[in-house]
């Protein structure tokens, strides 16, 4: 537990998670439970790493940088094989979601990942739409799925998989709320993906991508013109970089930045939390969030983020309350779901002032 003062009020307060990778949730424990459950083997033999829980957490701690971590969070998910084990990661996610007081999330999966695999995406999907039905009867927590297509693989594979989710009818049913895009970043720069984003954006499907995460701010700028994507997952290189167009240009537009400071950390895209730049957020008017990314891999999710910058930049609750807020109107839910969420911050900081 952090030692701010102000730790209760952030775990009390309403909370909207945008930048979540569902596999990036698989815990060790249960990373080797389903390999013995499903017979995948583990690396051990190359990699000292997967003999036990204890080696596979050390390892975690010293990530260089972005494929380093990729390459731990292929294989992890290499154990997830049928609807029931979809359906566990998931709801393990939303359970300690809501313990933090999650309200709203909107969680990304790797569908390429498991069908190279031989997994079906209607495995994927019938596993995770159990977990939201659950999430929402116990916690009263609402959920969007956003499907994010794999930059490492070559585009007609993006294009292939969210063909096949289009003619599912999982965009227009509203199973998928969006398209997202991750994985490494700089050796595949946004024009690759500009025929997928056309078609995406044509069918009037939302788009947000992974940029200015290891790639330079001119990535976002990029995301922007050429993918006309709508919310920037990351996005700390615009501020690192200080490109004062770009930031510009995002509070203009009020497009949603999903930051992840943990994570950044942790990827040494910056030195310390302290390096984090949210003076600049704030004092620019940027609409942001904050999240865990890969909680599992990145010894945090969202409320150790939270606190995490707060022992950093002791913010007031004013500060944390317009966050908060901000991070509302980001989202992608109803109206009507937005009016619920602002009323639940209300209450709280109306407690703390
Ligand atoms: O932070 C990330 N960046 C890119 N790809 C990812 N896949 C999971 N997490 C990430
Ligand atoms: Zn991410």
């Amino acid at each position: 537990m952090c030692r701010t003062p102000l730790h209760p009020f952030l775990a009390a307060l309403p909370k909207c998670e945008h930048h979540l990778h569902l596999e990036g949730t698989l815990e060790p424990e249960l990373l080797f439970e389903l390999s013995r459950k499903n017979n995948i083997t583990l690396p051990a033999s190359t990699d000292p790493a997967f003999g036990s829980v204890e080696t596979l957490l050390a390892r975690y701690k010293t990530f260089k940088n972005l494929d380093d971590f990729l390459g731990y969070y292929y294989i992890g998910m290499s154990v997830l094989l049928h609807a029931s084990d979809f359906e566990a990661l998931a709801y393990a996610y939303f359970s300690k979601a809501a313990s933090q007081r999650v309200r709203h999330a909107e969680v990304f999966f790797d569908p390429q990942a498991h069908t190279s695999r031989g997994v079906d995406l209607a495995a994927l999907v019938e596993g995770f739409k159990k977990a939201q039905a659950r999430a929402r009867a116990d916690f009263g927590m609402s959920t969007e799925l956003i499907m994010c297509l794999l930059r490492h693989l070559p585009p007609p594979s993006a294009m292939e998989t969210f063909s096949q989710a289009r003619e599912a009818g999982y965009f227009a049913d509203g199973t998928l709320a969006a398209i997202g895009m991750d994985s490494s970043e700089l050796p595949f720069p946004p024009p690759m993906w500009k025929d997928l984003y056309d078609a995406a954006g044509s069918g009037g499907i939302r788009r947000t991508v992974h940029a200015g995460e290891e790639g330079p701010a001119s990535y976002m700028t990029q995301a922007l013109d050429l993918l006309d994507a709508q919310r920037i997952d990351h996005g700390i290189r615009a501020f690192l970089d200080e490109d004062d167009k770009l930031i510009a240009r995002l509070v203009r537009q009020k497009t949603l930045l999903t930051m992840c400071p943990l994570s950044n950390v942790k990827l040494n895209v910056i030195p310390s939390i302290a390096d984090f730049p949210l003076k600049k957020l704030l004092d620019a008017g940027v609409t942001f969030s904050i999240n865990s990314d890969d909680p599992a891999y990145f010894e945090g999710y969202i409320l150790e983020n939270y606190c995490a910058l707060q022992e950093a930049f002791q913010l007031s609750v004013r500060d944390w309350e317009s966050i908060a807020k901000g991070a509302v109107m980001g989202s992608w839910c109803s109206e009507s779901r937005k009016e619920e969420l602002l009323a639940e911050i209300g209450e709280v900081v109306r407690q703390w002032t």
